[in-house]
């Protein structure tokens, strides 16, 4: 059968695939020889990988091939955006049944290439083999221009917290799915295809963040990353975590009632909610954020103790207005 990739085989495959990428003045040898090569102009390169699971990060019931490529793209350059790095290249690892329609496997390139158009950075190579479970490998490639990378471990007492991006839409977007209800547009869009700010990670390095990450399993899960590599604890401040209008008609569609409810469930998902990509960083004092930099909370010492809150070893070096929140976040092996 032609229109599966059995029928068509890895070969022919690989072709169709790779012959739909264009380049870019990063790419000196793209798709095609035993291993690719790109420019570091500066000589640093910064790589990240992330896997996608069919089932467990996606389901093609709820999804696009082309949503997933997308997808692919954006959660693997959200990494290099946030160590402060520009996209440059990016190689993907297709595991697949062998009765994947080929228009599949067509979907998710074009995906794959849009993302790449406003991401920055091309495609340069990759794999292809037979698998159950259909499986999405991608490692990325990133160029830190000669700065030093934004790390995790930098944010120091006193420091600013900040996010850009979106906060809780893909959370809700997915309780949506769940219960098989078709909107806020926003949220499923951005749950199918997150939108990471992908330019505000270079930005955040010129203004000198000292620590970043992106939001991928919960804000409090991941600022709790940069508490204990910097030996830090932050708080966040729910007043200034500002629910987007479609988030609050979301918590209301799932059956938060009443202003109230609504906005302390929307403020729940910004907290918990992960797979937005949007980008959280410490800023020192002072510094002037443009008005996309959402001030959320501080770094403070864990030696100035604050009720409630842990110490950067305690198990919940992140809290809000002072508590720990109810729910941390993603974690892919913790039961319950
Ligand atoms: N199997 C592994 N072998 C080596 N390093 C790993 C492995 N798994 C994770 N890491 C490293 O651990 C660090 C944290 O990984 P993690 O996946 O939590 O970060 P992330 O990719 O930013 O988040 P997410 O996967 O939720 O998008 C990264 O530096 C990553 O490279
Ligand atoms: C079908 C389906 N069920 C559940 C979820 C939720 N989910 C899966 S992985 C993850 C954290 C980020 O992943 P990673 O840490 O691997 O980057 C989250 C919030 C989903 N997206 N699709
Ligand atoms: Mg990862
Ligand atoms: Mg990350
Ligand atoms: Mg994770």
């Amino acid at each position: 059968m032609q229109n599966t990739i059995g029928g068509l085989g890895e070969f022919a495959l690989i072709t169709r695939v790779t012959s739909q990428f264009p380049t870019t003045d990063d790419v000196i040898l793209g798709p095609g020889d035993d291993a690719a090569v790109v420019a570091a102009p500066d000589g640093r390169t910064v790589a990240t990988t992330d896997l996608l699971v069919e089932g467990r990060h996606f389901r093609r019931e709820w999804s696009t091939a082309r949503d997933v490529g997308h997808r692919a793209v954006a959660q693997n350059f959200a990494d290099i955006a946030a160590m402060g790095a520009r996209p440059t290249g990016l190689l993907i690892g297709f595991a697949a049944p062998s009765d994947l329609p080929v228009a599949w496997a067509e979907e998710f390139t074009a995906g794959v290439r849009d993302e790449c158009a406003v991401a920055g950075g091309a495609v340069v190579g990759g794999d292809m083999v037979g698998s159950d479970t259909l499986t999405i490998a991608v490692t990325a490639l990133g160029d830190l221009q000669g700065r030093a990378p934004v790390r995790r471990d930098g944010a120091r007492p006193g420091d600013v917290v900040a996010y850009t991006g979106h906060l809780g839409l893909s959370a809700a977007g997915l309780a949506l799915l769940e219960r098989g209800i078709d909107g806020p547009a926003e949220c499923l869009s951005e749950h199918r295809r997150p939108s990471p700010p992908y330019a505000r990670g270079v930005e955040a390095a010129r203004l000198g963040a000292t620590a970043m990450l992106d939001v991928s399993d919960g804000l409090v899960q991941d600022l709790g990353h940069v508490c204990r590599a910097g030996g830090v604890r932050i708080d966040l401040d729910s007043a200034a975590l500002r629910p987007h209008p479609a988030l609050l008609e979301a918590v209301a569609v799932l059956g938060a009632e009443g202003p109230g409810a609504a906005a302390e469930a929307a403020v729940a998902l910004m907290v918990a909610g992960g797979e937005d990509h949007a980008l959280v960083a410490a800023f020192p004092p002072g510094t002037a954020l443009p008005g996309h930099w959402h001030r959320i909370g501080s770094v403070t010492d864990p030696a100035a103790g604050t009720p409630g809150g842990g110490g950067a070893g305690d198990e919940n070096p992140v809290t809000v207005d002072g508590r720990a929140p109810r729910n941390r976040g993603w974690d892919h092996f913790r039961e319950g």
